[in-house]
């Protein structure tokens, strides 16, 4: 990698620039060893799933599922309670076994990769020079590279009225870091985001007031698992469904205010904002090699992860349709393979997005496969469909449950399997039979006969589900 330094720029040169340390960190392996590397990033190491998204608010979910049960023994005859919440010591737990792991792979590349250069530094394209390369500008250095890939990732949409406002705000990339756990907090947005830490906050204590411009929450999902956990969330925390939010404003005590259309003004400790996530195109200086995004702020790529300039490649919330983690890992696996394989190969690798799950970790958990029940009518399928509570198999009995469902959703006769969509505990490990099932091409009769389940495990539900389809059996 020669590198020229004039005044206090640096110019390097390098076969391939990586743009993002999330997915974009697991591309080089000992494979790349002979290519010079370049990785980008502005943030904190490792990106959003392992420092500000997936990893820790799972770990934060998991202290509210405790806290959950505990205050809930009385329906298993044990009398338990929370007697308290040390909320130094959850941030603590999750932040102490994250930020070594996010330190120690910044470590590994800058120490023990010789081949690879960490520029800690926002970059933007800069055009190309002469030799067709690709310039890469930070605030003290010129990178040009051969190949290219962003990894970018997406970032938190602010709306005006709350920028505009001045009022304290939080995100997902400080939420988790509060020094106190609030007594009151507002969320506004009614996603996944809002949905999960709404169950993290309310059940360590905190009274959770929601914001949702819409009619109901997680509105995205199944019409059925929609109306059921905005039934479930009214219950468990202050919800204010069709409502927008017209101003807000600090208040002298440390606090928030913030101003609805139509109803009375919510007050509050903290202001959590999730009302969705941006992607990161829009900062990169794409139009200076000729890119432009999609209308909804994506890099446009094809099915093997390539853009429209040549040897630049994307992946993961920064171009894809779907803005998860695993979703960007397969992107990456993909782009990986195929930057191996070089740009114009006639054998590139393809992104499968034909049936991506999606996991809601609130409470219940939610988990999704394939079209919603409206989607498949409107596509015009002649659908069986067939919701089996959980209340129905022995596991629902000994969790006394009596609000989660598993709905699957086939086609009449053949029993091609369309969609699945489950409310209820451990609803993310429930559906794993089906994502299987729907991406081999198993039948629901097969299914449902053609293996045993588990007595009585929870996937029953499924089973019964399964069984009670209009099919040709
Ligand atoms: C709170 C939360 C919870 C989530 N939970 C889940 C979950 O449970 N399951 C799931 O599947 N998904 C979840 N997601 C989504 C998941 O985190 C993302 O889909 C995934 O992390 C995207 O990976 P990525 O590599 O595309 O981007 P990122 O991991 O965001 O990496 C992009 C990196 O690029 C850097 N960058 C951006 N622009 C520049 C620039 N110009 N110069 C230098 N560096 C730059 C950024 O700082 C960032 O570190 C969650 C997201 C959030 C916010
Ligand atoms: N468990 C998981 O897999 C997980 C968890 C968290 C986040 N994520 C990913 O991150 C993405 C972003 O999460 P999110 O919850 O921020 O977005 P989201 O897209 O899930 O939900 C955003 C919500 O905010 C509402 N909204 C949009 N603009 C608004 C406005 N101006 N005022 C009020 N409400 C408004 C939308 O109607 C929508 O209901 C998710 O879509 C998901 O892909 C995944």
């Amino acid at each position: 990698m020669p590198d020229t330094t004039t005044d206090s720029i640096t110019t390097a040169h390098v076969d391939l620039a990586i743009i993002g340390s999330g997915s974009g960190n697991s591309l080089p392996d000992e494979r790349f060893a002979d290519k010079t590397i370049a990785i980008f990033e502005e943030g904190v190491y490792g990106g959003t799933c392992l420092n500000v998204g997936c990893i820790p608010t799972k770990m934060f979910v998991y202290s509210s599922e405790v806290a959950e049960i505990a205050s809930h023994g009385g329906k298993y005859g044990v009398d338990s309670r929370v007697a308290g919440v040390d909320w130094p010591a959850i941030v603590s737990r999750v932040f102490g076994r994250i930020d070594p792991i996010s330190q120690g792979g910044k470590r590994y590349r800058v120490e023990d990769c010789d081949n690879i250069t960490v520029y800690d530094a926002h970059v933007e394209f800069d055009g190309c020079d002469d030799a067709g390369r690709y310039r890469l500008m930070t605030d003290d250095a010129v990178v040009l590279a051969d190949e290219v890939v962003i990894a970018a990732g997406s970032r938190a949409t602010i709306p005006d009225v709350i920028s505009a406002s001045g009022v304290r705000y939080h995100t997902n990339t400080d939420i988790m870091r509060l020094e106190e756990l609030p007594r009151r907090m507002i969320i506004l947005g009614s996603g996944y985001i809002a949905a999960e830490f709404a169950h993290v906050f309310g059940a360590l204590g905190t009274d959770v007031t929601i914001v949702a411009r819409g009619p109901r929450l997680l509105r995205k999902l199944d019409d059925s698992v929609s109306e059921r956990f905005t039934d479930i969330a009214g219950e468990r925390w202050n919800v204010h469904l069709n409502t927008a939010v017209t101003g807000a404003e600090n208040l002298p005590d440390g606090g928030v205010r913030v101003h609805t259309a139509d109803g009375p003004a919510l007050e509050a400790d903290v202001l959590l904002v999730a009302v969705g996530r941006e992607p990161n195109g829009d900062r990169l200086g794409l139009s200076t090699i000729g890119l432009e995004l999609s209308d909804d702020g994506r890099v446009i790529v094809d099915e093997h992860g390539r853009t429209d300039a040549a040897r630049v490649w994307a992946l993961g919330d920064v171009s894809s349709p779907y803005q998860l983690k695993h979703v960007a890992n397969h992107e990456e696996r993909i782009v990986q393979a195929n930057l191996l394989k070089g740009w114009q190969a006639s054998d590139l690798m393809s992104v499968d997005h034909r049936y991506v799950p999606a996991a809601v970790f609130t409470h219940p958990q939610i988990a999704a496969v394939g079209l919603t029940e409206a989607q498949a009518r409107q596509a015009g399928w002649d659908v069986t469909v067939k919701v089996q509570a959980y209340g129905d198999v022995a596991y629902g009995w000994a969790m006394e449950d009596t609000t989660g469902f598993c709905k699957l959703i086939a086609e009449r006769g053949t029993g091609k399997l369309l969609g699945a969509h489950i409310i209820g505990p451990q609803a993310p490990t429930v559906i794993q039979p089906v994502i299987q099932a729907m991406s081999f091409g198993l039948g629901a009769a097969e299914m449902a006969r053609g293996q045993y389940w588990i007595h009585p495990a929870m996937p029953e539900v499924l089973e019964n589900a399964l069984l009670g389809l209009d099919l040709d059996w």
